[in-house]
């Protein structure tokens, strides 16, 4: 039986200090472990302010979605999606079970506490171990089932907050699966053994719930550090209306990515990258905190089986309209998803130069 990504993720425990949040309501200035710039104007974040900048916005119902989503792709690696038809009412469940969640108290939280060589469970961003600094974030992992750790946090009232999950968790595969489709047709994959896996229940997927606490010091801080996604792609529900997300783009900076009420921000993650033969960009993103607004956010990830091989997809001939595809050389080497999420893990951002071709 092919290993899931959770047992990838034993490979390379933690210690402690990289996966104990913080009890955020307890500071009143933001301590030094947190600083992650001297002062407080010298533009942390400072972004693209330029109109023309901001991500598309797909209706899935247009006639013209597929072509849309993947010239999205190509020029941003990322899109917000309307005219899906997940309820409303479902995400505000989630969005409730999530707040009712970082609600609790610091030790009740800790009850849940992600083991050293485990993935799923409360605490930092797993990338933490890379940054000097640490994030003004906690962070709730789902990888199967929940309700271990949602005992601990709600010993007679856990059914909830599993059940929501795992139907918004069918939802989002359902629509992972449909958004899939639409991106490889682009990408003209379609050979029965490149798409098998699409629908055969052993694809690797995981729910994060995400959360910013209100900062004292928000201009000094850092939500979560800019990183690219491993999987295949992202959608990712920002809760409230509350901004913070922002992407970059080539040439233009670090663009806000403003909530649209009931949208998913889609976007591409490294083995699309791969597999497009970087024709699509993994997109880096950060998160910036707020003063006086916790911000939520849920993203799911979703990615081919553990132990299935991405191959770059190299183009039958050279399209010389669109200046990113047409590559037939492969800019990587072929790599199952078990061999990257445990490189991703261990090396981080270093993973896809590891895999790079000369
Ligand atoms: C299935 C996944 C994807 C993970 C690791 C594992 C569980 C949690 C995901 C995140 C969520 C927060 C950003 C990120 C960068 C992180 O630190 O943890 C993600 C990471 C990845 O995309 O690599
Ligand atoms: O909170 C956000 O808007 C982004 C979260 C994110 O990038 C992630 O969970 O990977
Ligand atoms: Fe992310």
């Amino acid at each position: 039986m092919a290993p899931t990504l959770s047992e990838v993720y034993g490979d390379h425990p933690l210690h402690l200090q990289h996966i104990i949040p913080i009890d955020f309501n307890s500071f009143r200035s933001l301590p030094d472990s947190h600083v992650w710039s001297q002062t407080s104007d010298d533009g942390l974040f400072s972004s693209s302010s330029l109109p023309s900048s901001s991500l598309p916005v797909i209706d899935l119902m247009d006639p013209n979605a597929s072509e849309l989503i993947g010239q999205a792709c190509e020029s941003w690696g990322a899109f917000q999606l309307t005219g899906h038809d997940i309820p409303m009412k479902l995400i505000d469940e989630v969005d409730s079970e999530a707040r009712r969640l970082f609600a609790l108290p610091a030790d009740r939280k800790m009850k849940a506490l992600r083991s050293p060589g485990g993935a799923a469970g409360y605490g930092v961003a797993r990338i933490s171990p890379f940054f000097p600094k640490n994030m003004w974030h906690e962070g709730f992992t789902i990888m199967g089932c929940s309700k271990d750790h949602a005992k601990e946090l709600w010993p007679h009232d856990y059914q909830r907050f599993c059940e929501t999950m795992e139907e918004y968790e069918k939802q989002m595969k359902d629509l992972s699966h449909h958004l899939v489709r639409m991106i490889l047709n682009y990408l003209n994959i379609f050979k029965d053994e490149q798409v098998k896996w699409i629908g055969s229940t052993m694809e690797s997927t995981a729910l994060q719930l995400n959360s910013y606490p209100c900062c004292p010091e928000p201009n000094r801080a850092m939500g979560l550090a800019p990183h690219t996604d491993t999987s295949l792609i992202t959608l990712l529900h920002q809760t409230q209306m509350i901004s913070g997300l922002q992407i970059h783009k080539d040439g233009v900076g670090w663009v806000p990515v403003h909530p649209v009420s009931g949208a998913f921000v889609v976007n591409v993650g490294d083995l699309l990258h791969i597999l497009s033969n970087g024709r699509f960009p993994s997109v880096l993103h950060r998160v910036t905190v707020n003063q006086t607004r916790q911000r939520f956010s849920v993203a799911y990830f979703y990615s081919p089986p553990a132990d299935f091989t991405v191959s770059p997809q190299l183009s039958p001939k050279p399209l010389s309209s669109s200046p990113g595809g047409g590559e037939q050389v492969a800019r990587y080497r072929s790599v199952m998803v078990e061999e990257y999420s445990g490189m991703k893990a261990k090396y981080y951002q270093k993973a896809l130069s590891l895999i790079k071709n000369n």
